[in-house]
């Protein structure tokens, strides 16, 4: 297994990780458990600020909340100084009760309920990322009523599609996302934008998908709208100040994938930015906005080994005591993961094992054909890079209790979300009178 940031294999032989021994994690905290490196989550963040401020252009960088979104993590991101993309009032309220300034959060999503405008609003968040036209309309009649003006940019569909599974593509013409730019909507958008009286247009947005490698998708989307702003500005006068590129720079989950450093996207963007937006009147402030970069790779989860079966000259499944309640996206995207014996890291491969998660579904597989040493029941076994989209998506599916989080530096684990409690699994439900028990037969919990 490729270890990322902090982690190492320790002198007794257990997978470290912020100067934590990770076995003494899940004999403390319990499995399945999230386990966040802090130290690698900064460092991507500054690895991304550092290349940018080498390229001499204003810029501004997110971080897409949707990857991983707690009270701490929102901490870091105001320490770090980034701005914050939230998608729900779900996120926003996150970030608020965080203390993350309100003027560096903006908001996305498709379909932005009237109470998460007006929330937002009367928070007074940065901006706006308006994805079709009834939430233009909508957003200036909230704005109008409450008398306020909301700064605002279009997110653009640029018709690229990047190279990635087509559940995360989100560049392409047909998509639920944003302003179809071949199609004329984009246009269409800056006309009606213009006309509103209580909105200010500061620019554009678009996102091409996630878990990109190829810096040249980015490049044709910069060269796309390079040209879509140009005409705005010959057509309309409008002047660009802000140009979001969008996030979905890949990371490494297995050894197969090849992604890129932060720089070289950056350089790439900027370079693309110098060339195709050189003859606008200003050169637009340049925001991106990565989820999975920051945080994928500095995510591990710990699991305990349980029932393991054999179908005789088939494969051998071992079962873990979470899966797709804390981990969709091999189900989701059959995206692949690697992973290794937590207690037991520097034994070499014996065998090829294939790790059950134990929901009540046969797709519920977490990785096919692992190689690890011989497997015993009660080993930990480490997943990596499930930092991003893992706590993120996770559920209650049978009812599974949602793991723990912990932040790990320096020596120091910190639970920054605690493992849900059986009573947590019961706590919104309610028993209309006439279905009432006679008595409560449960004792544990
Ligand atoms: C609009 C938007 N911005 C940013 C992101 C973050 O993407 P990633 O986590 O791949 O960087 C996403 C998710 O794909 C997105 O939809
Ligand atoms: N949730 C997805 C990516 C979509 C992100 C947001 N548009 C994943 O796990 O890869």
């Amino acid at each position: 297994m490729y270890l990322h940031g902090t982690s190492r294999i320790n002198a007794r032989g257990h997978l470290e990780i912020g100067g934590c021994d990770t076995v003494e994690l899940a004999q403390r905290y319990g499995t399945p458990l999230y386990i966040m490196d802090e130290a690698l989550i900064r460092e991507k963040m500054r690895a991304f600020v550092d290349a940018f401020q080498d390229t001499g252009l204003a810029f501004r960088v997110a971080y897409a909340s949707k990857a991983f979104s707690t009270l701490a993590m929102c901490r870091i991101v105001d320490e770090e100084g980034l701005m914050l993309d939230v998608v729900s009032e779900g996120e926003l309220y996150t970030a608020l009760s965080a203390g993350f300034p309100a003027e560096r959060i903006y908001f996305h999503g498709n379909n932005k309920t009237p109470q998460e405008l007006e929330f937002a609003l009367d928070e007074g968040i940065y901006l706006f990322v308006v994805d079709n036209f009834d939430e233009l309309m909508l957003l200036e009649h909230i704005a109008k009523e409450k008398e306020k003006r909301a700064r605002i940019i279009l997110r653009i569909t640029p018709g690229v599609e990047a190279y990635t599974h087509k559940y995360i593509q989100t560049g392409k013409e047909d998509s639920k996302f944003g302003f179809g730019l071949d199609s004329g909507q984009a246009l269409e958008g800056v006309r009606q934008a213009l006309e509103c009286t209580h909105l200010d247009l500061m620019g554009f947005h678009c996102h091409i998908g996630s878990q990109i490698f190829e810096t040249e998708a980015f490049q044709l989307t910069i060269a796309k709208m390079g040209q879509f702003i140009k005409t705005c500005y010959e057509r309309y006068g409008l002047v660009t100040r802000i140009f979001n590129t969008g996030g979905g720079f890949g990371i490494r989950y297995h050894k197969d994938d090849a992604p890129k450093e932060a720089r070289d996207y950056v350089q790439a963007i900027a370079e693309a930015v110098r060339k195709y937006l050189h003859d606008l009147p200003v050169l637009p402030e340049i925001w991106i906005e990565p989820g999975r970069y920051i945080v994928g790779e500095a995510g591990t989860t710990l699991y305990t080994i349980g029932a393991i079966k054999e179908v005789p000259g088939i494969r051998k499944y071992v079962s873990i005591d979470g899966g797709m309640s804390d981990n969709l996206r091999p189900a989701l995207y059959q995206a692949k993961y690697e992973a290794m014996l937590a207690n037991r890291a520097q034994e070499s491969a014996t065998e090829t094992v294939t790790i059950a998660g134990k929901a009540c579904e046969e797709g519920d597989i977490l990785i096919w054909d692992l190689k690890l040493p011989q497997v015993k029941q009660g080993d930990i076994l480490a997943v990596n890079c499930t930092g991003a989209y893992n706590f993120s998506m996770a559920n209650n599916y049978n009812r599974v209790r949602r793991p723990a989080v912990l932040f790990v530096k320096d020596g120091q684990a910190e639970v920054v979300v605690e493992r849900e409690t059986l009573q947590d699994v019961i706590a919104r439900d309610r028993i209309p009178a006439r279905l009432a028990p006679k008595k409560a037969s449960v004792t544990v919990g």
